[in-house]
């Protein structure tokens, strides 16, 4: 055992090492803030970010050491620092291939190792060194350090896990899959901390990452907010983080879709019924045209506008660029008969020239009588016939002033309408009831329009626009790679959505199909994923639960196993020493014994936020959140839902410490096993009491 001592002695070395490394720190910012002075813009904006990455890593900048049987030492970090001048490396970016074996080394795979140290630093003090030996033969000199050590006290928003990741979860943030990996595992197996490690694995190690963009795309802006520190934490500040809704910023939500209306709008047949609305209006409708340009009146048959038409819409082009090689096409038609309409003309010796010729171009034995009658001789080059008034140019110049023309314009417009997503999907789907109608939704305001009770977006509905925007022709922004959290609750229609915005296909999908709450959202991530990526895409498993103690999650696998007879719900890594409880009550009665969250359905959320002084939200709006201390309303009516289980499961596994549930009729059977309170609830004791 070590001695106090050597304890001491060993904060001292750490300590002197730890401080050197904050001086080497303190030098780089210096020399990034003189940076940001430059005159070169681009210069100035590199050096800010470099000083921005540089102040991240302020806290915990060293965390841990590894000892290798060589006796070299290597210290690991949130960023990879270098002694002044030379390569030697001071301290090691927790991502570099020579830090692995912090996380993976093990006394029976070592990778080299000795021995791990944890290094606890507050502030730029070192207060704790916890070592772990993987030589079976040294002599032990400190604690080590086990999978309890991992639940550090919650702050509210997450942290990074670098100091702890485990080794299953380290393999998945190292794994170098160019496709699509799914990350799949049961509530608070780390996926969404694995995810955001892994995107910051990538950036380390494809930089040009950073600069092809990558994209967060979560459930909901609070869980947004929720993990909004990680990356800056991790020295990674460009990712972009949206829900699937924000993608959209210029598509106000307004409404909410019954469950069943949603499931049918988020199902892939939507793209094919919105690619029939926008095709069939091109080039679709009407017989013969006439087209009235400079007192001439041109008709051109419906078999000669139709060729125009099937040569624009066959080019593979989206809706709005081919509608602009049909007119260019239409007008060229609309020109060369115009032209063919002006006499065609032949040219003298001396340049002049005058009518004559027939309409196919040749000159008649007639023409060349009357035009030697009256004294013309023609030039060496008249011999093939009369030239054309109008040059090609001239055509060129006609085809532009046709295009300009209101009148010609309009017609063909009729042809093939320019049309808005917004038309689309209102013309599509508003018999489903999101949209009052077609002419709502494209022209006119919302202002007074208050009072229609159809009109307005729904999320459901964004996919769609989206979808509509794309057969049109609009592109979206671009990424080079794209995490999605919670993916089991995408519809179909928001994964052609999102595979939209990432054509490399590179992806990180982070979900759990046990929790599954939208009717439209994945039961199969093959079925999900095999129409975008084929066989591209790779399943990871995390199976061990950091969140939940193990006798709130004993209460929730009764739940988890009634929907999912055969399955296992992930292993809780902990006991919290309190068992959840259950009491029968009411409404009104919840304020006097509320948590820290209070989970219940949407038809109860606003009367509880009056009356209570916790936060209130619903099942799906605490996806992905944890807190100490959850109480759960009304559970039988959370059942209700089309996947009502699953939302229950969920609301279970977002305690950290204490599960209480207040359930207002007799309690359902699959909560039967949980302690019932009876006596009375003090008033303001959480969920704990
Ligand atoms: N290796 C680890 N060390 C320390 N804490 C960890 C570790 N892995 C996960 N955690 C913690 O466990 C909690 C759950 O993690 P996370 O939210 O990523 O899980 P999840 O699988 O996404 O959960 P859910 O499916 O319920 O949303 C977080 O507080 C996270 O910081």
């Amino acid at each position: 055992m070590p001695t106090e001592n050597d304890v001491d002695r060993e904060l001292v070395l750490e300590q002197e090492y730890v401080t050197a490394l904050y001086g080497r720190l303190d030098a780089l910012r210096e020399q990034a803030a003189s940076g940001c002075e430059s005159e070169d813009p681009e210069a100035a904006a590199r050096w800010k970010a470099e000083l921005a990455r540089l102040e991240a890593v302020e806290d915990g900048l060293c965390f841990g050491r590894l000892e290798m049987h060589d006796g070299s030492r290597r210290y690991i970090g949130r960023a990879g620092l270098f002694r002044d001048g030379a390569d030697e490396p001071l301290l090691l970016d927790w991502r570099a291939p020579a830090a692995q074996p912090f996380y993976t080394a093990t006394m029976a795979e070592a990778h080299g190792v000795r021995g791990r140290r944890r290094i606890t630093t507050r502030g730029r003090v070192v207060t704790a060194l916890d070592d772990e030996l993987l030589d079976p033969d040294a002599a032990g000199t400190g604690a080590l350090v086990g999978e309890a050590a991992l639940m550090a006290d919650r702050t509210g928003r997450m942290g990074d896990i670098v100091t702890t990741l485990q080794a299953e979860q380290d393999r998945i943030v190292r794994d170098g899959h160019a496709g699509v990996l799914v990350v799949q595992g049961g509530p608070g197996t780390g996926k969404t901390a694995v995810a955001l490690h892994r995107l910051a694995y990538l950036m380390y190690t494809r930089p040009r990452l950073r600069t092809r963009g990558v994209l967060v795309i979560g459930p909901s802006d609070v869980f947004l907010d929720y993990i909004g520190q990680v990356l800056p934490g991790l020295g990674e500040h460009s990712a972009v983080t949206a829900t699937i809704a924000r993608l959209r910023p210029d598509v106000e939500v307004s409404r909410v879709d019954p469950a069943g209306v949603a499931e049918v709008k988020g199902r892939a047949e939507a793209a094919d019924r919105i690619a029939a609305a926008v095709w069939g209006r091109a080039g679709a409708s009407g017989e013969a045209v006439e087209v009235e340009f400079e007192h001439q009146a041109v008709r051109l048959e419906r078999s000669e506008w139709r060729g125009a038409a099937e040569f624009a819409s066959g080019r593979g082009l989206p809706y709005q660029q081919a509608r602009l090689v049909f007119q260019q096409r239409m007008v060229e038609l609309l020109a060369r008969r115009l032209a063919d309409r002006l006499e065609n003309v032949v040219f003298t010796e001396s340049g002049e020239a005058i009518d004559g010729g027939s309409a196919d171009g040749r000159l008649s034995a007639a023409d060349l009588r009357a035009l030697a009658a009256a004294g013309v001789v023609l030039g060496p080059d008249q011999d093939d016939g009369p030239r054309r008034l109008l040059d090609e140019v001239d055509v060129a110049d006609l085809c532009k002033a046709l295009l300009a023309d209101v009148a010609v314009c309009g017609v063909l417009d009729d042809l093939w309408p320019a049309l808005t997503a917004e038309e689309v999907v209102a013309e599509v789907f508003g018999e489903l009831g999101n949209v009052q109608s077609a002419d709502e939704a494209i022209g006119e305001t919302r202002a007074g329009n208050d009072e229609a009770p159809g009109w307005g977006w729904s999320a459901a509905d964004i996919p769609l626009l989206d979808e509509a925007s794309a057969v049109l022709g609009a592109s979206a922004r671009t990424f080079g790679h794209v995490v999605v959290d919670e993916a089991q609750e995408l519809s179909a229609m928001a994964w052609r959505m999102v595979m939209r915005r990432c054509p490399a296909k590179s992806m990180t999908v982070v979900g759990d199909l046990a929790q599954t709450s939208d009717p439209a959202g994945a039961t199969s991530w093959e079925q999900v994923l095999a129409p975008h990526v084929a066989d591209r895409w790779r399943l990871a498993e995390l199976s061990v639960n950091y969140r939940t103690p193990s006798e709130i999650m004993a209460a929730a696998g009764e739940v988890f196993a009634a929907q999912h007879p055969g399955l296992q719900p992930p292993r809780s890594v902990r006991a919290a020493g309190e068992s959840p409880w259950r009491r029968q009550g009411t409404l009104a009665k919840v304020g006097a014994i509320a948590g820290e969250l209070i989970i219940a359905p949407a038809c109860h959320v606003a009367a509880l936020r009056e009356g209570c002084a916790a936060r209130v939200l619903t099942p799906g709006e605490a996806k992905g959140l944890e807190f100490d201390s959850v109480l759960i309303v009304d559970p039988a009516r959370i059942l209700d839902a089309p996947l009502g289980r699953n939302d229950l499961y969920v609301a279970m596994t977002r305690a950290t410490r204490r599960l209480g549930i207040v359930h207002f009729g007799p309690v359902p059977e699959e909560l039967a096993g949980i302690r019932e309170l009876r006596r009375r609830v003090p008033s303001g004791r959480g969920p704990g009491a």
